[in-house]
């Protein structure tokens, strides 16, 4: 078997050395081939393309945080390749999403022995940008902007900025075209979700599934203190989920059309700002390496 490893450095601000020496050293007791791609943060899909291509792997493993996720997943798009997730981001929101085992050494193993392969949807946005996990518009985007110009990582930083952010909220109006319909929406947050819940835990989406070949769009109405507690305590007990704070559409496809450009964030990325947004469905996009027990948990 050959396995390519693409690799973050920084992801987390966790370093990779050791994870990388154990897992070197398990490939090379089982005979294992393997390569490692390490991402720099530019023009990183040049090369991994090469290097798949070159290599030929028969799996990839995706070392890093829900952006290296993505950044493989999009590499592998157009090949039949399965990958698998190790999760050394700073909150793996897709690894806990999938059921991927916490321990990146007991996921690299799952990596290599298993032939279970879900098939993971993603969201393709304005026919260019890609989504395995949550993008959103509103609050958590502009965290997400002022979270990346930060060069301290982790959930510290991320509510310093979720503090700022909850200060200055501005109301959003949107008109959503999907299922044959035409609906207007306002809200403090307009999310594109093919997972269920953020990296930090918070539910938005306890009804989606990422392997049902559909996304939902959810409006989050209002954010103040009760909203904020609920969000909160929802991360521990999905009871306190807030159903009345939200709604919540399920698509294949959809068109978004904001009152002003808005600042856009897929998978934890900064995209930009726009005003219409195409959102799509490829259903089954990702070829994933999961087990059965994961898949039961997933798809329940
Ligand atoms: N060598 C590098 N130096 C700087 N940035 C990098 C490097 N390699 C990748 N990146 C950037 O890292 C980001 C992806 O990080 P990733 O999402 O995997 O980790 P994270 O943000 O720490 O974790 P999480 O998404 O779980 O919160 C991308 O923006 C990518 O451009």
């Amino acid at each position: 078997m050959k396995l390519l490893f693409v690799v973050n450095p920084i992801s987390g601000g966790v370093d990779k050395k050791p994870f990388l020496r154990e897992a070197e050293s398990l490939c090379n007791n089982y005979g294992i081939e393997y390569s490692i791609f390490k991402t720099t943060g530019v023009n990183d899909e040049e090369g991994v393309k090469k290097i798949i291509d070159e290599f030929q792997p028969n799996k990839v493993a995706s070392v890093g945080g829900d952006g290296t996720t993505l950044f493989t997943a999009i590499a592998l798009l157009e090949t039949k390749i399965p990958m698998g997730i190790i999760p050394l981001g700073s909150a793996n929101g897709m690894a806990v999403e999938l059921f991927v085992n916490p321990k990146p050494i007991e996921a690299l193993k799952n990596i290599i022995m298993s032939d279970v392969i879900g098939h993971l949807d993603m969201v393709k946005v304005n026919g260019e940008h890609y989504s395995i996990h949550i993008g959103d518009v509103g609050i958590n985007a502009q965290i997400v902007e002022a979270y990346d110009k930060d060069e301290n990582r982790g959930m510290v930083t991320y509510a310093k900025y979720f503090i700022d952010e909850v200060k200055k909220v501005d109301l959003i109006h949107v008109a959503i075209n999907a299922n044959g319909k035409s609906i207007d929406k306002s809200g403090i947050m307009v999310c594109i979700c093919n997972s269920r819940k953020y990296g930090t835990g918070v539910p938005i989406n306890l009804t989606g599934n990422p392997m049902d070949g559909k996304f939902e769009i959810v409006v989050v109405k209002k954010i103040d203190t009760n909203s904020i507690i609920k969000a909160g305590l929802s991360k521990f007990e999905e009871g306190f989920y807030d159903r009345e704070n939200i709604e919540i559409l399920s698509t294949d496809k959809a068109q978004l059309s904001f009152d002003k450009p808005r600042l856009l964030q897929l998978d934890g990325e900064v995209i930009g700002k726009y005003k219409d947004i195409e959102v799509e469905i490829l259903s089954g996009g990702v070829n994933l390496i999961s087990t059965k027990n994961s898949l039961s948990s997933i798809v329940k």
